[in-house]
């Protein structure tokens, strides 16, 4: 089994590989097609099929897009995270990630037009935060790192895929 994963940020391919061991997996850059920094379920879901379908349009067997945005529930600011498993004939599964409220200082800078990666950079006091813990990572301890936020994502589209091919 072939799959292109578009990204190459370690904490989404590792994610990939560890959920599709068997599999034959590498990581590309493609673009989301949405903001750097989306603000809705809507915008991070579309970011994360945009992704999928450029892969599966790559002569893979299987396109996977995951992308990492934020939404707010009223006046609180929620992580949000979203996956999409495309295959060559057009058919798509989608699944959303865990969802955790972010603190109001880190909210105010992304209303301020930052990155969720460079504030978590500045808020964390350490490099790189979006390819390793995450600031799902951060905000809970370790107990939940952004690697095993989207491998629980990428459990629920390999089962919708394997439910699929049941029928
Ligand atoms: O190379 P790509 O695949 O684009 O990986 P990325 O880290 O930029 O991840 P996304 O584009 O999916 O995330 C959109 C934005 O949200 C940030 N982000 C999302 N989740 C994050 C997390 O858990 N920790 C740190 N930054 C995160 C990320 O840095 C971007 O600014
Ligand atoms: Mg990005």
């Amino acid at each position: 089994m072939n799959i292109l994963i578009g990204s190459k940020n370690p904490a989404k391919v590792e994610a990939v590989k560890a959920i599709f061991e068997e599999a034959h997996v590498s990581g590309i850059s493609v673009p989301s097609d949405v903001s750097a920094q989306p603000f809705t379920d809507e915008e991070t879901k579309q970011g994360a099929v945009n992704r999928a379908r450029r892969c599966a349009e790559n002569g893979t067997q299987i396109g996977i897009g995951l992308e990492g945005g934020v939404m707010l529930i009223g006046d609180t600011m929620y992580l949000c995270n979203w996956g999409a498993l495309a295959l060559p004939d057009g058919r798509i599964f989608t699944a959303s990630g865990a969802r955790i409220p972010l603190p109001e200082e880190i909210k105010t800078a992304l209303e301020q037009g930052e990155e969720l990666g460079d504030v978590m950079e500045r808020f964390a006091h350490k490099k790189d935060v979006r390819s390793n813990e995450g600031a799902i990572g951060i905000f809970t301890k370790n107990r939940v790192s952004r690697k095993a936020m989207f491998e629980h994502v990428l459990i629920l589209l390999r089962g919708q895929l394997e439910f699929s091919q049941e029928k």
